[in-house]
């Protein structure tokens, strides 16, 4: 439900029958408090580390998953990833205020009290970590506390004194993939080890376009992003090719086993969407302009999932 079109609504529901205009508006109170608690996960970022994790788990299982574990692995992954991101906007209430883009967050808006985060982000980490490590296995649940603490005690305040938390923030991001493996109860190989290569360097052109488009806020916020250290943009250009071109070799390993399904038809693919990846991140470097910035954001977002649901296939 639009934020704003609550009031409207509840005032519509009052004209048709004023009896009901109780209930509306506890029921508004109730859906947009929900809403307000499943922002503060970052529920888009959730998806996408639950969709690479899933078939992390997939590839892991060749004779055949145990589905029910793997989904709860997966429930518990978005509890412990969910923790981690209202803990992170805990920590950035105050500075989230400077940037256009994070102003209107629960927290920086009001809309969620300090307690009720502290509490949500505690509970859902108690209960994924336990869910984990109970009906999953105590290695997906360390590797779950590892991303957390990661992403919430190092990442987070690195992000005000130093460029090089976006090589920290890609670790806490890539561990979710190895969570996913480790979930089957597979011994982490090359291969699951290859894909959280893949997901760390994947976040190098994922981030430096989003670096570069929102440098004026980070600026402003005091985030030492490394496009607010070199405002040219040749730093992250290069970033950003540097990390599209070592996820091809590195996204090819897998194709080198003999474990591998396809290897030939997997390679041509891969080295295509890669391919492609690089190209619009060396279209980035070169140009360092919004457009060519918000295409390299799209094609990593589409890159992701492509390449999984490419692995999936070929089950290389
Ligand atoms: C260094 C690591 C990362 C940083 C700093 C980062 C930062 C961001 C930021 C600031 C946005 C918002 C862009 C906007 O509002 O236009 C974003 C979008 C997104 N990120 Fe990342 N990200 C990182 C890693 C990841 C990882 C590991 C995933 C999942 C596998 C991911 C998935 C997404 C998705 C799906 C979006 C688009 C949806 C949205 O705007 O919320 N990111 N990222
Ligand atoms: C299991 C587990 C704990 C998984 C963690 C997965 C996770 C939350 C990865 C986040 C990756 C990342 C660095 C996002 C950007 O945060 P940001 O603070 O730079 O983004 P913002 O500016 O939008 O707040």
């Amino acid at each position: 439900m639009n934020r704003q079109n609550r009031p409207q609504i509840i005032a519509e529901a009052a004209s048709a029958d004023p009896r009901s205009v109780g209930v509306v508006s506890v029921l508004a109170a109730v859906v947009s408090r929900l809403s307000d608690y499943l922002e503060l996960t970052k529920p888009r970022i959730v998806v996408l580390e639950l969709i690479v994790a899933g078939a992390a788990a997939a590839l892991a299982s060749p004779q055949g998953m145990n589905v029910p574990v793997v989904i709860q692995a997966l429930a518990a992954t978005a509890l412990v990833a969910g923790s981690a991101s209202i803990a992170n906007q805990w920590l950035e209430r105050r500075i989230d205020l400077r940037m256009r883009r994070t102003a209107n967050r629960p927290l920086p808006a009001g809309r969620v009290t300090n307690a009720e985060a502290l509490i949500l982000s505690a509970v859902t980490l108690i209960a994924g970590v336990a869910w984990l490590g109970v009906q999953v296995n105590w290695t997906t649940a360390l590797l779950g506390v590892a991303s957390w603490i990661t992403y919430v005690v190092i990442y987070t305040p690195m992000k005000q004194r130093s460029s090089a938390n976006t090589a920290v923030g890609a670790v806490a991001g890539a561990i979710p993939i190895l969570m996913g493996w480790t979930a089957t109860g597979a011994p982490l190989t090359l291969t699951a080890w290859t894909l959280a290569g893949v997901l760390f360097l994947w976040q190098f052109p994922h981030f430096m376009a989003i670096a570069w488009l929102y440098r004026s806020e980070y600026a402003k916020a005091g985030h030492q992003m490394l496009t607010v250290v070199d405002p040219t943009g040749a730093r992250p250009g290069a970033q950003a090719i540097l990390g599209a071109a070592l996820l091809i070799p590195v996204s090819m390993i897998p194709a080198t086993l003999p474990t591998s399904g396809s290897p030939v038809l997997y390679s041509l693919w891969a080295i295509a969407l890669g391919g492609t990846q690089l190209a619009i991140a060396t279209r980035f470097a070169l140009r360092r302009d919004d457009a060519s910035a918000r295409w390299l954001l799209r094609a990593s977002l589409v890159y992701l999932p492509a390449w999984m649901t490419l692995l999936l296939m070929v089950s290389v």
